[in-house]
């Protein structure tokens, strides 16, 4: 008897899905944390038995384990140039950041050996937490730029002595306003110290990353890249 509301429950609910998208959307959104959880519950005792603990290494259990999610959003990727990321040795790999679905698209070209810089409140996401945590994520706190830059400066120093690759999204926050952020510099300071160049080469460097980025995203989006004269970012 105590189950009969149920019943509604399973009509109303694929009536939902069939007719409103605005349902369809914030289903799919609790879906995809609810089973991401899920995924990090199995994932974690694998990356324990297999790597006794944190280790770069248990990002391929996570990236095996996170590739098929795809199909259940609807989702599907193109990926080119994949084979620039063949390349052997410490590289940073930067990306822009619209929404937590990105870490979809990157599980689909992540390297071996390759982590990725993250806001430390996600260590508290529960299960996604943890398992970021066993994936040799690096955490910092935005908020002190000084501690996030020494535990980056840490990173560019594992990331040379161990040769791992680093993932940044060097907009430092997730951005749908349909371009991109002014870039952070964090990514071009890991990458000036994994490449042996200076201090004097970030700003070129970022401004470089910034102009091919931006033209490859408006590219994708189907807008058309018009010039902005002199750097404005
Ligand atoms: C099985 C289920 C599994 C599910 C699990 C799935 C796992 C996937 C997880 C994916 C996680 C994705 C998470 C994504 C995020 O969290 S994005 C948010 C965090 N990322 C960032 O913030 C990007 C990195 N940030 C930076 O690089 C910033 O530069 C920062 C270091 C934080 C400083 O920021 P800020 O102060 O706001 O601005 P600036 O960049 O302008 O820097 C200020 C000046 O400091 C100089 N600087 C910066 N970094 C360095 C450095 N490393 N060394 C020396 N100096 C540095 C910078 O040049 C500026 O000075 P000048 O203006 O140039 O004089
Ligand atoms: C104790 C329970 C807490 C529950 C919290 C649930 C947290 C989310 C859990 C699963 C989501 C799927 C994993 C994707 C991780 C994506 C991380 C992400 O995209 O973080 C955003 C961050 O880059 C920038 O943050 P802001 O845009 O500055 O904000």
């Amino acid at each position: 008897m105590d189950a009969v509301w149920i019943l509604p429950v399973l009509l109303v609910l694929p009536l939902l899905l069939w007719t409103s998208s605005t349902f369809v959307f914030y289903f799919k959104k609790c879906f995809y944390v609810a089973y991401m959880m899920l995924l990090a519950v199995i994932a974690i005792p694998i990356c324990i038995l297999k790597s006794g603990g944190r280790d770069i290494e248990n990002m391929r259990v996570i990236r095996f384990m996170v590739r098929h999610v795809k199909y259940f959003l609807g989702l599907r990727f193109q990926v080119s140039g994949w084979e620039h990321l063949q390349t052997d040795g410490p590289y940073v790999i930067i990306s822009n950041h619209q929404s937590s679905l990105d870490v979809l698209g990157m599980m689909e070209v992540l390297p071996d050996r390759c982590s990725t810089i993250a806001k430390k409140e996600l260590l508290w996401a529960g299960t996604v937490g943890m398992i970021c945590w066993l994936g040799g994520i690096v955490f910092i706190n935005r908020k002190k730029t000084s501690d996030a830059k020494n535990v980056m400066s840490d990173a560019a120093k594992t990331m040379l002595a161990d040769k791992i690759r680093l993932w940044v999204f060097p907009e430092g926050t997730r951005n749908q306003n349909g371009g991109l952020l002014p870039f952070k510099k964090g990514a071009f300071h890991l990458a000036i110290q994994a490449q042996g160049l200076t201090a004097d080469d970030v700003t070129l460097l970022s401004e470089q990353s910034f102009g091919i980025m931006r033209s490859a995203f408006l590219e994708i989006s189907g807008q058309s890249v018009q010039s902005n004269g002199p750097s404005t970012h």
